[in-house]
């Protein structure tokens, strides 16, 4: 007997198809099932607005969540840092793959990096938490450089520097890594300085909760440290009771020596977008090994940010 074909619901960008045709295709190898595609138009995809000021969370999202809810697809891959804190309770996080660089980087015109950008320097991106990290290291180093508010998908991001419009864009290298344009990278923005979106770079896989010999079945894709790991940077987002498209950056990583792990990190930053205040800490635990000890991670370093004057930095909107 042949099972019908799972139907993985997803956005058409190029970015939305990259990683929903890698994940296809592990699906099947998994399951021997067949999987197709099944494409839906966001919210997210069709609005001219900024991100900003269409409120950020969860636009690309909710279309996938509704054609989950109705039954129209089995499945749905997110980009995990789209995904908005709350879980509903319908659906069911099967899977959080091993997590791609999380790291935002520049493209840059004629190959520059960040600090051999000229005077004056205009950057693109629509992110806050980008504006507001990037124009703190400005500031710090007297570079004087201005960002641009943009948005669009990543290939019409690049476009601004191919057209002479921008000098550089910031992107997440995740994404120009799955769409195969990393070679344009001029250079890799440190976390020191940087630190990437709650869950950038790692993939979030999405089924009904009332299905749960699928949800076990792409559960098999599931790295339990990525997921540790973005479980804390979007419980550190959920306790600043901020969004996506808040100017709030958080890290988790892995210390320890060579295969010895020891312990996680979280770092987290959330700062004003013009870079004149920034509150960045960081704090260390056991790595977690449970849902809620990753949560805890979160929550603690949301109260040592709020404590630091966390809460008024984050009201604030881009323009
Ligand atoms: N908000 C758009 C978005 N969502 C996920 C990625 C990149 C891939 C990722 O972070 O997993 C991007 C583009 C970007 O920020 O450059």
């Amino acid at each position: 007997m042949t099972e019908r074909a799972l139907r993985l619901g997803t956005r058409r960008s190029k970015l939305a198809m990259a990683q929903s045709g890698q994940v296809a295709q592990e699906v099947r190898r998994l399951t021997g099932r067949p999987v197709e595609l099944v494409e839906i138009t966001t919210y997210g995809d069709t609005s001219r607005e900024h991100l900003a000021q269409i409120g950020g969370t969860g636009v690309f999202v909710a279309a996938l969540r509704e054609a989950l809810a109705r039954g129209e697809v089995d499945f749905a891959v997110h980009s995990l840092k789209d995904l908005p804190t709350a879980q509903p309770d319908d659906l069911v996080l099967a899977a959080v793959p091993p997590r791609e660089d999380p790291r935002d980087v520049l493209i840059a015109r004629d190959g520059l990096t960040l600090d051999r950008l000229p005077d004056g320097a205009r950057i693109g991106t629509g992110s806050p938490r980008r504006m507001a990290q990037l124009n703190a290291y400005a500031r710090a180093r007297r570079l004087r450089v201005e960002t641009v508010p943009i948005r669009g998908n990543i290939d019409t991001r690049i476009g601004y520097v191919h057209s002479g419009e921008l000098d550089a864009v910031v992107l997440a290298a995740a994404g120009l890594n799955r769409i195969g344009r990393a070679d344009e990278v001029t250079d890799v923005l440190s976390e020191d300085f940087m630190l990437p979106a709650p869950g950038q770079g790692a993939l979030a896989i999405e089924c009904a909760a009332s299905d749960a010999d699928l949800a076990a079945a792409l559960g098999d894709m599931d790295d339990p440290l990525t997921r540790a790991a973005v479980t804390a940077e979007r419980s550190l987002l959920a306790a600043l009771e901020a969004g996506c498209s808040a100017p709030v950056g958080a890290l988790a990583d892995l210390l320890g020596e060579e295969e010895v792990v020891t312990e996680m990190r979280l770092r987290g930053v959330v700062g004003t977008t013009d870079g004149s205040t920034l509150v960045q800490l960081s704090t260390t635990g056991p790595v977690p090994t449970s849902h809620g000890d990753a949560i805890a991670l979160g929550r603690e370093l949301a109260s040592e940010m709020l404590a630091k004057g966390a809460a008024g930095l984050m009201g604030e909107r881009a323009h």
